[in-house]
């Protein structure tokens, strides 16, 4: 059967979105998943989420990475849904919707996403790590030469090491501009690739610096391989509450295969 589909993109994080209002789509085929987001056979993207129905909220996120498995929370894949969800007229400028790690409050302006990302309360310290779930799970780690590091051979070793091993995680390579300002490199699990940004991971990378008090900013800037994130939370007796992902995302073309 053709399907329909549509593709956007947030910093350069690309997903294949389909309307699944309707139940058509078979969420088993991972087999199709991987094939739709194959930059070679198929449409070529980061990820597929499909937009379905919610009987109380405006709608819900199903998200699978481009290995076709589906995964955890997609914080730049929660933003593009948002502007797939206001292009289809689903919603208006505010949105609630669920997705795997729970319920999400969302705003949209002038192409830029807003998105409530989960209370974060557990920070994992470790002697050249931090570890932290935003929604998916993450290592950040400080990397000083960070625009001439080999991410993909580095971030795969770390993500299929000891303690993560075959459920892995993804990893984040950071190097600090200035006092509110900081650089991202992420290598993400079931891309098994670097991707150009990765919503999650820079809101773990926000989380962790301010922890590490490399910065007392709340409100902080994340320089990606494709374009500027931000981040802002409140602190309450050490727990990451009102936690805000915030960029662009952007329609980028329309299809059927
Ligand atoms: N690109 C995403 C993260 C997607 C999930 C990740 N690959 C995983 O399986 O943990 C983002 O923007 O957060």
């Amino acid at each position: 059967m053709e399907q329909t589909f549509y593709k956007y993109q947030g910093t350069g994080n690309d997903f294949v979105m389909i309307d699944n209002r309707q139940q058509t789509f078979d969420k088993n085929d991972t087999k199709r998943v991987a094939f739709l987001c194959d930059r070679r056979f198929g449409i070529g993207a980061d990820g597929l989420i499909l937009l379905e129905n919610h009987p109380d909220l405006d709608f819900r996120m199903v998200y699978y990475n481009a290995d076709g498995n589906e995964s955890t929370m997609c914080g730049n894949g929660g933003r593009c849904l948002v502007a797939f969800a206001k292009d289809l007229g689903v919603i208006k400028e505010h949105a609630v919707f669920e997705a795997i790690d729970g319920l999400h409050h969302a705003e949209i302006n002038n192409g830029i996403v807003k998105l409530q990302m989960l209370d974060v309360d557990s920070v994992q310290e470790f002697e050249n790590h931090v570890f932290l779930n935003t929604g998916s799970p993450h290592h950040v780690q400080f990397e000083e030469k960070i625009e001439d590091f080999d991410i993909k051979t580095k971030g795969a070793q770390i993500r299929y090491g000891a303690p993560y091993n075959q459920e892995g995680t993804n990893v984040n390579f950071v190097s600090k501009v200035n006092d509110d300002t900081f650089r991202v490199r992420t290598y993400e699990r079931g891309v098994e690739d670097e991707t150009l940004s990765c919503g999650t991971g820079v809101t773990a990378v926000a989380i962790a610096m301010n922890r590490l008090k490399e910065t007392d900013k709340t409100l902080i800037n994340l320089n990606v391989e494709g374009g500027k994130l931000q981040v802002s939370f409140d602190i309450d007796n050490g727990v990451y509450k009102n936690v805000w992902l915030i960029g662009p995302a952007t329609y980028v073309f329309k299809g059927t295969i």
